[in-house]
């Protein structure tokens, strides 16, 4: 892989099966999935997209609903392996997608910044370093004992983004977490993200905002049912792309 180059997508193919039957219960879809007798539909999410990513790049995926942006931000981030295809990765990322997912409902906010930070790969000594800087940017101080489940979701995306944003990572994926949170706080996470590129890292966004995609992308990628439209200059095919 070329030195500059920090993600290689190189001809990716993601194909999801769909069972095409309903079932009267899971019973039954069990048995029938035993006897193999449940037929599938093949859906193809992603199809032969290849594009590289150059360290420092802030690449935007923009396309309809379904296109396939958040399905192509998942292999990268290594959630999903591709069908067919190879996605390379140099540096560690640090995902902003489906903020909150790691979180035990149950736990109060402190034990889930420990146990988030655990799952995104930090050991306990690195959280306590950034305890206070996740309090302080969440503005929870005062529910850090509170259980999570007593949370408003805009809560719980603020003490999520706050954790995932810690330290400076090498590849920062952002799926749509800018709409979450009320207007202070987007603008509070977007100087984040951005104090990020500064620093160096490479930025990975989806946006329906195209507004968003233009003040914060240099490249993007343009999906339309799973196929690279095109992919470039972000000023240029943003235009573009709010001509259809
Ligand atoms: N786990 C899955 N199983 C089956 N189908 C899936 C799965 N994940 C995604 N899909 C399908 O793949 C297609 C692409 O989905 P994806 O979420 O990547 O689109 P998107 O461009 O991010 O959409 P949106 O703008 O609505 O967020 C959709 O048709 C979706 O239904």
């Amino acid at each position: 892989m070329e030195n500059d180059i920090i993600i290689k997508v190189d001809h990716v193919s993601m194909k999801f099966n769909l069972a095409s039957e309903r079932f009267d219960g899971f019973k039954e879809y069990v048995i029938r999935s035993l006897k193999k007798q449940i037929k599938y539909n093949e859906f193809w999410a992603l199809k032969d997209v290849s594009f590289d990513v150059y360290r420092g790049d802030s690449l935007g995926l923009i396309g309809l609903n379904g296109s396939g942006k958040s399905t192509m931000l998942k292999t990268i981030a290594g959630v999903l392996k591709p069908t067919k295809g190879t996605v390379s990765v140099r540096g560690n990322v640090a995902p902003l997608i489906e903020l909150g997912a790691g979180f035990d409902f149950e736990l109060t906010a402190k034990e889930n910044i420990y146990l988030n930070g655990a799952l995104l790969g930090h050991s306990r000594e690195v959280m306590q370093e950034h305890y206070e800087d996740i309090v302080e940017f969440s503005e929870l101080r005062e529910f850090m004992d509170v259980p999570v489940k007593n949370f408003s979701s805009g809560m719980v995306s603020r003490l999520a983004f706050a954790i995932a944003t810690i330290g400076i990572p090498d590849i920062l994926i952002v799926d749509e977490v800018l709409s979450v949170g009320d207007f202070r706080f987007q603008q509070k996470c977007e100087q984040r993200i951005r104090n990020m590129m500064e620093q160096g890292a490479t930025i990975l966004f989806v946006s329906h905002s195209i507004q968003q995609v233009k003040d914060i992308c240099n490249k993007v990628v343009w999906l339309e049912h799973g196929v690279m439209k095109r992919f470039g200059d972000a000023l240029e095919i943003c235009e573009e792309y709010s001509q259809i």
